[in-house]
């Protein structure tokens, strides 16, 4: 489906990490200016643009050309799309493109995808030659919002999301927003899970404001577009400026993914999208809150009813305890072989707290019990001959 043009006022945003600090641009066709944005970053000779398939059609001509007028080298370095591309084996592929390329300490790497493509930009970058610079020019709605600010970069392994990476920061992100025009729609709706912890874990006038206006998000309104990714923007910077290493506060922007990436994990990177497994994530750890006593019943129901009308998956598919608890223990969160779980006490707010196996597996056999008392009374009642 091709989407209307998206127009944005252009911002920027600032991530304060001393020395390794940066830009965030958000302007609507940065595309056509990526080559002189990189020689305002000193870039110089050689740019691998790790990109996927589906991106390299769209955009990686256009970038190429911009790029090559601007006097760079350009290395494309295509990759399959999608999560089953983010492994050590891929960070082997860009390793072989970058070698055989003779890149050098000051050639510079443009991750233009997804999240997918800038985790692997970025780790790749932060081992070549013990690390090059790379920059961020995310196309999805989650790599706008979310994996494109931070530095956390990396792969999955079979047994947990992410588990190979680094902390490496780009040198900045360039965000288009009229990139999100190509967009499928699926990936549209899984970035607003994202959007929509930034929300319950500190902005409740933000939440409010998705809750209102999630007719026109769906239907991407220019404005409301522009607001989503200007304030999810924001709201990371802050946090990842007063925490870079996740060294506590950061682990608020982990809430949905204890339970998300275990789901992601288990059906073998091949169900649910990233966006969608984070929503199914936020409800049930909002559950196991209000079933721990943390927060309120409400809680639970407005963050259902928005991911519901977002067009998210808000329903925990079958999954055996001791599968989910085997797979929420490979989370980075854990600590002395506790489960640290975020959890919110009310919209805006949320706090960290350990997780008992037994008592989570009692969560999870209500969790069943209800659900089955729920699909009884959705199946239509048969009438006796
Ligand atoms: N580093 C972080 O802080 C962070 C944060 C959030 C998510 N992530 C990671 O990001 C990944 C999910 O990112 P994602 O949802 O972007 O997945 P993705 O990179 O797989 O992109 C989703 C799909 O959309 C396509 N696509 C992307 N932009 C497009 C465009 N403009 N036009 C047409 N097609 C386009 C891609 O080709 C792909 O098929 C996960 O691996 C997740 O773990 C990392
Ligand atoms: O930037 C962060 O910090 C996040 O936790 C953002 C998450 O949305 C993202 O999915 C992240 O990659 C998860 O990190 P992990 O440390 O749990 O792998
Ligand atoms: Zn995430």
């Amino acid at each position: 489906m091709t989407r209307p043009a998206i127009n944005t006022p252009s911002h920027s945003i600032h991530v304060n990490l001393g020395a390794r600090s940066y830009a965030i641009v958000i302007r609507r066709d940065l595309l056509q200016e990526i080559g002189e944005e990189l020689k305002r970053l000193k870039c110089a000779g050689k740019v691998g643009v790790v990109t996927d398939r589906n991106l390299a059609k769209h955009y990686l001509p256009q970038v190429t050309r911009r790029l090559k007028a601007a006097g760079f080298t350009v290395v494309p370095i295509v990759l399959p799309p999608g999560e089953r591309t983010k492994t050590l084996h891929s960070i082997g592929t860009v390793m072989d493109a970058l070698v055989n390329a003779r890149f050098e300490r000051s050639s510079t790497l443009l991750a233009l995808g997804g999240g997918v493509i800038g985790d692997i930009t970025g780790f790749a970058a932060a081992i070549y030659q013990r690390g090059i610079p790379f920059v961020q020019m995310p196309t999805s709605l989650v790599a706008q919002v979310d994996s494109s600010v931070g530095g956390k970069t990396g792969v999955d392994h079979p047994k947990g999301k992410n588990l190979i990476g680094a902390f490496n920061q780009p040198r900045a992100v360039f965000i288009d927003p009229a990139m999100l025009a190509t967009l499928p729609t699926r990936e549209w709706v899984g970035g607003l899970a994202e959007v929509i912890k930034y929300g319950v874990i500190e902005d409740a006038a933000f939440f409010e404001y998705l809750e209102q206006n999630i007719e026109s998000i769906k239907h991407l309104t220019d404005d409301v577009v522009a607001h989503i990714v200007k304030r999810s923007c924001e709201l990371k910077a802050q946090v990842v400026s007063e925490d870079e290493r996740e060294a506590d506060r950061r682990r608020i922007l982990n809430f949905g993914h204890t339970i998300g990436h275990a789901l992601e994990s288990l059906g073998g990177y091949r169900g649910f999208i990233h966006g969608e497994a984070v929503a199914v994530g936020m409800v049930y750890e909002a559950d196991l809150a209000r079933y721990l006593g943390y927060c309120g019943e409400e809680v639970v129901a407005r963050l259902r009813a928005l991911v519901k009308a977002a067009g998210l998956p808000d329903r925990l598919p079958k999954v055996a305890f001791t599968a989910l608890w085997s797979a929420m223990q490979q989370d980075k969160k854990v600590s002395a072989g506790t489960i640290y779980c975020v959890v919110p006490e009310k919209i805006g707010a949320v706090r960290i707290v350990p997780l008992e196996k037994e008592t989570t597996r009692a969560w999870l056999q209500d969790v069943r019990a209800r659900q089955a008392t729920e699909s009884k009374r959705a199946r239509p009642v048969r009438r006796a001959r």
